[in-house]
């Protein structure tokens, strides 16, 4: 019995030979016990990303595309990002000896993303302009320096990414009725739903989950895209949100997403940053599961939906959770009331306690 991990699904993986691992995947699985007693969901899971190697589910992506890029032979890899790519792609290049070239929105990227980024030796480059910005930026950089592209439009990172869907398969031990996301560049939602086609192909499976994402108020293109039913995206041009890892205008992915979305009855749905960041506090302090804000979008956006009476009482319901709390430290001092500081005697302490 192989144990639950990426390399679990190796036959389904495109890599040949021994990968760049950092013995990533294998998260946890938890029942939101309290959250979906409040919601009348008994059957509400949350699948940990942020239990990964370097903290969010781009490990999966990365442990593909960084050993794809050292059978293929590449000298340099490249990516943008709102930080958790960056981080992953950092390690998994140090781990593979590949010199690695990361761009970041200036000023918005969490605090714990960077530090990352820095200490796995990438070259870290902030730009005065939005992650969209650094996206073009980088991608010219590749065409025209031959560095190897490692942001979700390299087919290899959603190869990676399918096996969150496995995991959960396996765990639950049955394909959950919807399987929730947060959607920034939006590939992994298209990741997830591929995965799920081939167990379908392969006869594993019989019926695909409703593949539902959900994005920040101020950053939803995709919601917009799927309520006005259109089939080409409008991008946000001056996308705003809390959650600076889907703080995304104009998706790379956005089609496959529509595509993941309408072809599996799904949905797809906005929450404003205050019902991101009161979801992170309950999922931290109700369930113990700790996320950075991005990742409580997911469980956010099932609360508004279930409020709407648009979520059935019995669906067993898997939201993926992307990132750890840890990564973002300056958001959470922000919301929180901050430590009481006293002087060093148990007189003061039991003042306070009181
Ligand atoms: C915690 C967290 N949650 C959700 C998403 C959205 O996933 P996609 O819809 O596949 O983009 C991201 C994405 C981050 C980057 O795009 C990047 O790091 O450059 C994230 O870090």
């Amino acid at each position: 019995r192989r144990p639950l991990s990426v390399w679990r699904y190796r036959e389904i993986l495109p890599v040949q030979g021994e990968p760049v691992s950092l013995q990533e995947g294998g998260t946890p699985l938890y029942h939101l016990e309290k959250i979906g007693k409040e919601l009348g969901l008994p059957e509400l899971y949350a699948k940990h990303e942020g239990m990964n190697p370097t903290g969010s589910f781009k490990d999966r992506g990365m442990t593909v595309g960084v050993s794809m890029a050292r059978q293929l032979g590449m000298t340099s890899v490249a990516c943008a990002s709102t930080g958790n790519t960056s981080a992953s792609l950092a390690a998994y290049a140090a781990k593979a000896s590949i010199p690695c070239v990361v761009l970041l929105p200036a000023g918005k990227v969490a605090l714990g993303k960077v530090a990352q980024a820095l200490m796995h030796g990438a070259r870290v480059i902030s730009i005065r302009g939005n992650f969209d910005r650094a996206l073009e930026m980088v991608h010219e950089l590749c065409i025209s320096h031959g560095l190897y592209l490692l942001n979700s439009v390299n087919p290899y990172r959603l190869e990676g990414q399918k096996t969150i869907g496995f995991e959960a398969i396996d765990q639950l031990g049955d394909v959950p009725d919807r399987i929730v996301l947060p959607v920034g560049n939006a590939g992994n939602i298209s990741a997830v739903y591929k995965g799920l086609r081939e167990l379908e192909a392969l006869g594993f499976i019989d019926r695909l989950p409703m593949m539902t994402g959900i994005q920040a108020a101020g950053s939803q293109p995709v919601v917009k895209a799927i309520e006005q039913n259109l089939d080409e995206l409008v991008p946000e041009p001056a996308p705003e949100t809390v959650a600076t890892a889907i703080r995304i205008g104009a998706p790379v992915n956005a089609e496959k997403a529509l595509v993941a979305i309408r072809a599996t009855g799904g949905t797809a749905a906005a929450v404003t940053d205050d019902e991101i960041l009161r979801m992170q506090q309950d999922l931290a302090r109700m369930e113990g599961i700790g996320v950075e804000p991005a990742s409580a979008a997911s469980v956010a956006g099932i609360r508004k939906l279930a409020e709407q009476g648009l979520i059935d009482k019995d669906e067993r319901i898997v939201c993926v959770v992307t990132g750890h709390l840890l990564k973002d430290p300056e958001t959470v001092v922000r919301q929180c009331e901050p430590p009481i500081e006293i002087d060093a005697d148990l007189h003061s302490l039991l003042s306070v306690l009181r």
